[in-house]
């Protein structure tokens, strides 16, 4: 579904990423850790294709074609969704209307989603303006999820939600990228950005990684990795590559 080789990415002439690797196949559920401030919003963007994250090397192929110079009004129509850190407030215009324009599923299948996500009071109001952090990140999961898309990349969902909210967005991240459906009916992929253990215990994660200082340091089993960076910290699983690649 999607595969990144050898990508370097240079933002305001700053080099964030530097050979990295990173493979995800269909109906796969990856998650990535980091350290504040190691580039893994950076590497969303730069798979989305925004303007400003720039390629200065390596690959990125979405369901084998290689997207790597296109813009993202076109990987975007390929089936690539970015849920959002910190989306910024739309004023005069209302979170319907957005939705009305961006989607791909029938009427009723985003009428039920949005009463799933307590949003029947917010598609009058303008997007983002006002709302509280948690309610930001169920009208980025319903625009997502209006889109249809193959592949969700979702950066932090869990940041600033309270615990019954985490708990309602991991089951509809659940349903949304198949694991309600058995492993071979799986079509949809994503890739989970997140600083806390506990989307593991609501989202069926196939795969985790770290990524520190830019590149992919460790990969493997999610609950395996989480552990090791609480017992050790992220410097060891630096320490681990460096052993490996020596
Ligand atoms: N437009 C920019 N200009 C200069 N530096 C930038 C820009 N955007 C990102 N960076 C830098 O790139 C580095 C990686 O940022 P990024 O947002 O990808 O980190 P992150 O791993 O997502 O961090 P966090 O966990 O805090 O969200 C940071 O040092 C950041 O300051």
């Amino acid at each position: 579904m999607l595969e990144i080789d050898s990508l370097t990415v240079s933002v305001d002439g700053e080099v964030i990423l530097e050979n990295l690797d990173l493979h995800i196949g269909m109906g796969e559920v990856h998650v990535l850790f980091g350290p504040n401030g190691s580039g893994k919003s950076t590497l969303l963007k730069t798979v989305l294709g925004l303007p400003g994250y720039r390629v200065l090397s390596g690959s990125i192929k979405f369901k084998g074609k290689d997207i790597t110079d296109l813009p993202v009004n076109e990987r975007v129509e390929l089936g690539l969704a970015l849920e959002y850190q910190n989306p910024p407030p739309i004023a005069g215009l209302k979170l319907q209307d957005l939705v009305d324009l961006i989607s791909k599923e029938s009427g009723s299948e985003v009428d039920d989603m949005v009463e799933k996500l307590n949003l029947e009071q917010h598609m009058n109001r303008e997007v983002n303006v006002g709302f509280s952090g948690g309610e930001v990140k169920r009208s980025e999961v319903l625009q997502v999820y209006s889109q249809n898309p193959d592949l969700i990349l979702f950066d932090e969902p869990d940041s600033g939600v309270d615990v019954e909210n985490v708990e309602l967005l991991g089951k509809i991240i659940n349903e949304m990228l198949d694991k309600k459906k058995k492993p071979s009916d799986r079509r949809r992929s994503g890739l989970i950005i997140t600083h806390h253990g506990s989307i593991l215990d609501l989202v069926e994660v196939d795969r985790a990684h770290v990524l520190y200082n830019g590149a992919i340091m460790c990969s493997g089993k999610p609950r395996e990795i989480l552990e090791e960076i609480i017992e050790n910290g992220y410097e060891n699983c630096a320490k681990c590559y460096r052993i490996e690649q020596s």
